[in-house]
């Protein structure tokens, strides 16, 4: 079953096209790598998936719940990790963690033991009483993730996670994302080439708003008159040269 669905969906800010008529789906389990240079339209297609900003013309459905019609509905199935993570530096991480879950609406009950859940998940456990406005690049990086999966969403989409981070954190988060295949469904938007190779299965490249290739990885290099050994990096430079 496709999480998530997209049917012609186009936005236009007032004469700038960002998107333009993008068709795709994200089964179950699945990560889809959402790659595409600076200014291609993927923050603005993933503000639509997350109910933040309404399309201009198309479709788009998570969960079978159409974002502009049921916008509650579908930002129940959503954790989402936006460029900038939404922190307030005066809070704890634990407080942070225990207020997004109660925003969220997460039952009560057990909700302590699903910020623990997450926190533990997210390898933060042992600075959850630290101020985040103390917390290293990394560390804040993490807790925006952690909060993207409280109450555990089927579906979890990632704008740049690992922007920012040293390589050790980078190798952690990315162990982290795969560790999500087959449980979420994950959109992951990158600029770096090789954390797709090796966490996604499927890619969606994007180039000014128009979808330039949707495959999975394996066949991608042979499809796009590059010869089948070519790396992602060759596939996606050819792609989107201007
Ligand atoms: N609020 C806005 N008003 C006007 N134009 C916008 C707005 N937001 C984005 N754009 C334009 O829409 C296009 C797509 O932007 P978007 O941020 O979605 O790209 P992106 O692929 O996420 O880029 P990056 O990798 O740099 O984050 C760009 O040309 C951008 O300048």
């Amino acid at each position: 079953m496709a999480m998530i669905e997209v049917q012609h969906l186009t936005k236009r800010y007032r004469d700038r096209v960002a998107i333009d008529n993008l068709t795709f789906s994200v089964e179950e389990g699945e990560i889809l790598g959402f790659l595409g240079p600076n200014g291609a339209g993927k923050s603005t297609t993933m503000k639509i998936l997350t109910g933040f900003i309404p399309p201009s013309e198309g479709v788009a459905r998570v969960g079978g719940f159409d974002v502009s019609q049921h916008p509650l509905e579908a930002k129940r199935h959503i954790g989402y990790l936006p460029e900038t993570p939404p922190l307030y530096p005066e809070m704890t991480v634990r407080g942070y963690l225990r207020f997004v879950a109660a925003l969220k609406r997460l039952p009560p009950r057990g909700l302590r033991d699903e910020v623990e859940r997450v926190a533990a998940l997210t390898g933060v456990t042992h600075v959850a009483e630290r101020l985040l406005q103390n917390l290293s690049k990394g560390y804040k990086q993490r807790v925006g993730i952690a909060q993207a999966l409280l109450g555990s969403p089927p579906v979890i989409i990632l704008d740049e996670p690992t922007e920012g981070l040293d390589p050790t954190q980078r190798a952690e988060v990315r162990a982290l994302i795969k560790g999500l295949a087959g449980k979420h469904t994950v959109i992951l938007s990158t600029h770096i080439l090789p954390e797709v190779t090796m966490t996604c299965e499927k890619v969606l490249i994007l180039n000014q708003g128009r979808i330039a290739a949707y495959d999975d990885l394996r066949k991608l290099a042979g499809t796009q008159g590059t010869a089948e050994s070519a790396s992602l990096e060759e596939v996606f430079i050819k792609l989107t040269a201007a």
